[in-house]
């Protein structure tokens, strides 16, 4: 069981003492990344409560699939849910209970939010090969992601935009994401910048000077020959959806007249 109070791993999950102890300092503003921030046992719990939803959950991309909890957004609104138990704890918690830096009035990630923390996660499941494109995530959100990595380890590549505002498209940035961590990207990263997996079996040249978060991985020695295999990777990225809707509201039901 995934959970705290049973949890005897949890005695060696060493959390921070506070995020700016582990801002990637190489990036432009900000981004951090926490190696272990869940346990093998709440790693191997979500992977199976993933596995076992409905299929209907699953959206099937052409190469890819993935599932929207509590459901998917229409017109960058939210329909008012509680996300699924197995989703906010112990992750959202967690979340919450690091603060910005060790300051007495600091707080944490999600403070200055509309709803003060994540109301939205989407998984997305990743097999050798496969990635996604360049992108941004765009203005339904509140500026902050926080994935946290399951099964297996990747780069997600940070690209700039050109002066003619077209992609630049070597990627700027590489950062590895091994399982179990946690990378939280805001401020200047989430708005100017575009992020993406490549599509590749085999992330190459993985080093000190070519990895941005090199200094804060688990088993850096895992990557010492320069190369990562891929194996299907599944991330979770919460984010806290700004718009939020009442559906008995819109629909006129259960209102009093
Ligand atoms: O899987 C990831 O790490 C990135 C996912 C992503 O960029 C997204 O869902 O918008
Ligand atoms: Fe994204």
């Amino acid at each position: 069981m995934a959970n705290d109070s049973t949890d005897k791993s949890l005695d060696s999950l060493v959390l921070p003492e506070s995020l700016d102890q582990v801002r990637i300092t190489s990036l432009p503003p900000t981004a951090y990344y926490i190696s272990d921030f869940i346990t093998e046992e709440e790693e191997k719990f979500i992977l199976e409560k993933i596995e076992s939803a409905p299929k209907p959950r699953w959206k099937q991309l052409t190469h890819r699939r993935l599932q929207t909890w509590p459901s998917d957004l229409v017109n960058n609104k939210l329909i008012d849910a509680p996300l699924v138990t197995w989703l906010s704890e112990p992750i959202v918690s967690r979340l919450k209970s690091i603060r910005l830096s060790k300051d007495t009035e600091s707080t944490d990630i999600f403070a200055d939010s509309p709803h003060q923390k994540p109301n939205h996660v989407l998984i997305n499941e990743y097999p050798p090969g496969i990635g996604i494109m360049p992108h941004k995530d765009g203005a339904a959100y509140h500026p902050v992601v926080c994935t946290v990595s399951l099964g297996a380890s990747l780069c997600l590549n940070i690209y700039r935009t050109k002066d003619d505002g077209t992609l630049d498209p070597e990627p700027a940035w590489r950062i590895l994401q091994e399982p179990r961590s946690l990378l939280i990207t805001t401020a200047t990263l989430y708005t100017d910048f575009l992020h993406g997996i490549a599509d590749i079996t085999e992330d190459v040249e993985l080093s000190e000077q070519t990895i941005a978060n090199w200094h804060l991985l688990r088993s850096p020695h895992e990557f010492e020959e320069g190369r990562n295999i891929r194996k299907t990777r599944t991330s979770l990225t919460y984010r806290d959806v700004m718009k939020v809707s009442k559906l008995g509201g819109k629909l006129g039901l259960f209102q009093k007249k």
